[in-house]
């Protein structure tokens, strides 16, 4: 097998307002088993797809897509920090062959990013330097935003490179599924907010622990009684996982970024991660999906799923 795929929610949220213990020893068991899975394939490379929450990602210059050639995590909430272990070289092959296939997409060599790209790998991992990962920015929050099949055929570029790279690849998707958290929105922000947003990197502290409590403010009433947010959608979430699953990117293709976040809440765009990471896995050939997890979690603001992916022919 050198190719295998695990896709999975995150939330800052995570240890900060949990759900009743049954349901984080759930997801717990959940995360051990993808863990074993992945151990046991033993990747050499992780190409990992996830989206930004304007941590490190700014309208100064927000692309759609963006591979990391170097890249280091901020650290926010309690995600790990530091730097990536991003195998330079390979990156730029992989970023070299996606723009030959003319498939468009930016380069940086002083990539951050936050929570979307730590959390799986500490909760895959352990940490974030465990594996080399080239780290793949999916812009699902900051509008205007890529399509969905503009992220299918990202995610298809890079998996027909990773399919003749002669490594052990794991492909790992990060976001979603249903949900809209009060990240802020250039739209009707005030002076202040705009400036953050364009060119926000590094704040100081007080600004970084301001934004996160109101996170954790809006969670805890979101789990309390469901109010305050965008509702969770179930529905849309096992339609979605169901699409991943029969490898129907026709019909994702045709999914409306609005339509999305009237459906599912703006953030449910950071799926596109999610079909990335599925349409690379499907450039190394048929697959079959195991949904491992899914559950509606309103204390972590999230439909949170975890679901791998294994080659058929295996
Ligand atoms: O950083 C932020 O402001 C948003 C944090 C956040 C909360 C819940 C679910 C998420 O997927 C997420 O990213
Ligand atoms: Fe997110």
């Amino acid at each position: 097998m050198t190719a295998l795929l695990q896709c999975l929610s995150h939330s800052p949220l995570i240890g900060w307002v949990d759900p009743p213990a049954a349901i984080v020893a759930e997801v717990d068991a959940a995360v051990a088993g993808a863990r074993a899975q992945i151990a046991a394939f033993a990747p050499e490379l992780v190409i990992l797809f996830a989206p930004d929450h304007y941590n490190g990602f700014f309208y100064e210059l927000m692309p759609p897509f963006c591979i990391g050639v170097q890249a280091s995590a901020i650290g926010d909430f309690n995600s790990a920090a530091g730097p990536l272990p991003v195998p330079q070289a390979l990156a730029l092959e992989c970023a070299r062959s996606v723009l030959a296939d003319d498939v468009d997409v930016a380069i940086s060599y002083r990539m951050q990013v936050d929570h979307g790209f730590a959390q799986p790998l500490e909760q895959l991992f352990g940490g974030l330097d465990a594996c080399p990962v080239i780290p793949v920015f999916v812009n699902g929050v900051a509008p205007p935003m890529p399509s969905c099949r503009a992220a299918r055929r990202l995610g298809a570029a890079i998996g027909r490179w990773a399919a003749g790279c002669g490594k052990r690849v794991l492909f790992v998707g990060s976001g979603g599924l249903s949900h809209e958290p009060p990240v802020p929105e250039l739209i009707n922000a005030a002076p202040e907010m705009v400036e953050k947003l364009i060119a926000g990197r590094n704040p100081p502290p007080d600004q970084r622990a301001a934004r996160q409590e109101r996170v954790r403010a809006a969670a805890e009433r979101f789990g309390r009684d469901g109010s305050g947010l965008h509702p969770l959608n179930p529905d849309w979430d096992r339609q979605l996982l169901g699409l991943l699953a029969e490898a129907d990117f026709a019909t994702l293709d045709g999914f409306d970024n609005e339509q999305i976040s009237l459906e599912a809440g703006r953030s449910a765009n950071e799926t596109k991660a999610w079909v990335a990471a599925f349409a690379a896995m499907h450039a190394c050939g048929p697959y079959r999906t195991q949904v491992q997890y899914y559950r509606p979690i309103n204390e972590w603001i999230a439909g949170f799923a975890c679901a791998s992916a294994v080659p058929l022919a295996t």
